[in-house]
C-alpha cells in the first residue's frame, strides 16, 4: 500500500509530538514534510530529534502531502487550509475556533472535493455528539476550568481588563456562545468550537470559562439534552509544555491519522 504523505503545519507542542510519533513509525503514514514560521528553528529541531523531513512553505505543501495537520496559531488558517483544499486535499485543523468565522473553507472544501477533519482533540465524546445531531439536540452546555496561566493574554481577558494575576478564588471570566467564546479566547477554546461544529453549531453552543487557581488541569464538563440521549462528560487534561494545550491533543491527532488508513475503525 502506498503510504499516505502526511505535513505538519506548526511545529510546536502539537506538531512536534505528531513529528516524532510519524518519524517513529505509523503503519500506512509517512512524514512527508513540515511548515514553519522559522525554517531555521524547524531545521534545528527537526536534526537534533534525528528526523528527515523538509521544511517547506505553506503553500507548496500540497505538492508534498495528500494530508497536512494545521497545529499552528489560529491566524494562520487560511494560509495552510487554501493551498490544500484547492488541491483537493485533506487538512486536519486544531485551529477550530478560527473555523467558526470562516465557512467559506468548508465551501471550498465542497466545492473543490477536498475535506476538513476536526479531531476530537482536547475534548471527549464528539462521537455521542454528532450520533445525537442525526436526531434533535435541545441543548449543549460547557463549562471551562483552567488554571490562570492557561487563560492569561487571551484578548477577551486584555479588551475588558480582566486580570487572571494573583487570583486565590475561582473567577467566572466569561458566559456566552461558542462564537463569542471563540472571537474572545482563540488560542484557548477551540474545544467549544469543535463541539459547535459537531453538535447544533455556534450560536446555541453555550461555554462558562473559569480561571481557577485551584486546578492544575485544562478541565471541561459537558452537557448534552437530545431526543435520543441526554449526558454528561467532563476530562482534565493535563497541560503540555504549553499550558494552553493539553497534552490529549497530539495524541488525538495521531488516533484521528491512524483511522485514515486502519483496517478497523472504532468510533464514528
Ligand atoms: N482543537 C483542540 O482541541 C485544540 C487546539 N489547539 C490549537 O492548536 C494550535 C496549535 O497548538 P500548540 O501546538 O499548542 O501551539 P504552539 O504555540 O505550541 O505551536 C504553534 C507553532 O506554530 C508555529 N507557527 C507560527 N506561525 C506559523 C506559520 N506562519 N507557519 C507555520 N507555523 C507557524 C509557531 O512557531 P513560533 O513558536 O516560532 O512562532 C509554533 O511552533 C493552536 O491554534 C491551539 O490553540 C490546542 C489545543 C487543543
Ligand atoms: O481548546 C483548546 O484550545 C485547548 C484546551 O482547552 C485544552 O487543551 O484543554
Amino acid at each position: 500500500m502506498v503510504p499516505m504523505r502526511i505535513g505538519i503545519a506548526g511545529l510546536g507542542a502539537i506538531g512536534r509530538t505528531v513529528a516524532r510519533a510519524l518519524a517513529d513509525g505509523m503503519p500506512g503514514l509517512e512524514l512527508a514534510c513540515v511548515a514553519a514560521r522559522d525554517p531555521g528553528k524547524a531545521r534545528a529541531w527537526l536534526e537534533s530529534q534525528g528526523i528527515v523531513a523538509p521544511v517547506v512553505k505553506l503553500e507548496s505543501m500540497p505538492s508534498h502531502a495528500d494530508l497536512v495537520v494545521e497545529c499552528a496559531p489560529a491566524s494562520v488558517l487560511d494560509d495552510i487550509c487554501r493551498p490544500m483544499l484547492s488541491a483537493r486535499k485533506k487538512v486536519m485543523v486544531l485551529s477550530a475556533g478560527a473555523l467558526l468565522p470562516r465557512p467559506e473553507l468548508i465551501e471550498l472544501a465542497r466545492s473543490k472535493g477536498g475535506q476538513i477533519i476536526v479531531p476530537t482533540g482536547a475534548l471527549i465524546g464528539l462521537d455521542a455528539v454528532t450520533a445525537a445531531a442525526q436526531g434533535t439536540i435541545h441543548s449543549v452546555r460547557m463549562v471551562t476550568r483552567k488554571p490562570p496561566r492557561g487563560l492569561a493574554g487571551a484578548p477577551y481577558l486584555v479588551e475588558n481588563g480582566i486580570s487572571v494575576d494573583g487570583l486565590t478564588a475561582p473567577l467566572r471570566v466569561f458566559a456566552g456562545s461558542a462564537r463569542e467564546a471563540a472571537i474572545g479566547f482563540p488560542a484557548n477554546v477551540n474545544v467549544v468550537a469543535a463541539l459547535a461544529l459537531a453538535g447544533i453549531g455556534p450560536d446555541r453552543t453555550t461555554i462558562e470559562i473559569w480561571a481557577d487557581p485551584g486546578v492544575e488541569r485544562n478541565c471541561h464538563s459537558i452537557e448534552v439534552d437530545a431526543d435520543s440521549a441526554k449526558f454528561s462528560m467532563s476530562i482534565e487534561n493535563i497541560p503540555s509544555e504549553n499550558p494552553r494545550t493539553g497534552r490529549i491533543t497530539a495524541l488525538s491527532v495521531l488516533a484521528a491519522l491512524a483511522k485514515q488508513r486502519a483496517p478497523l475503525r472504532v468510533g464514528t
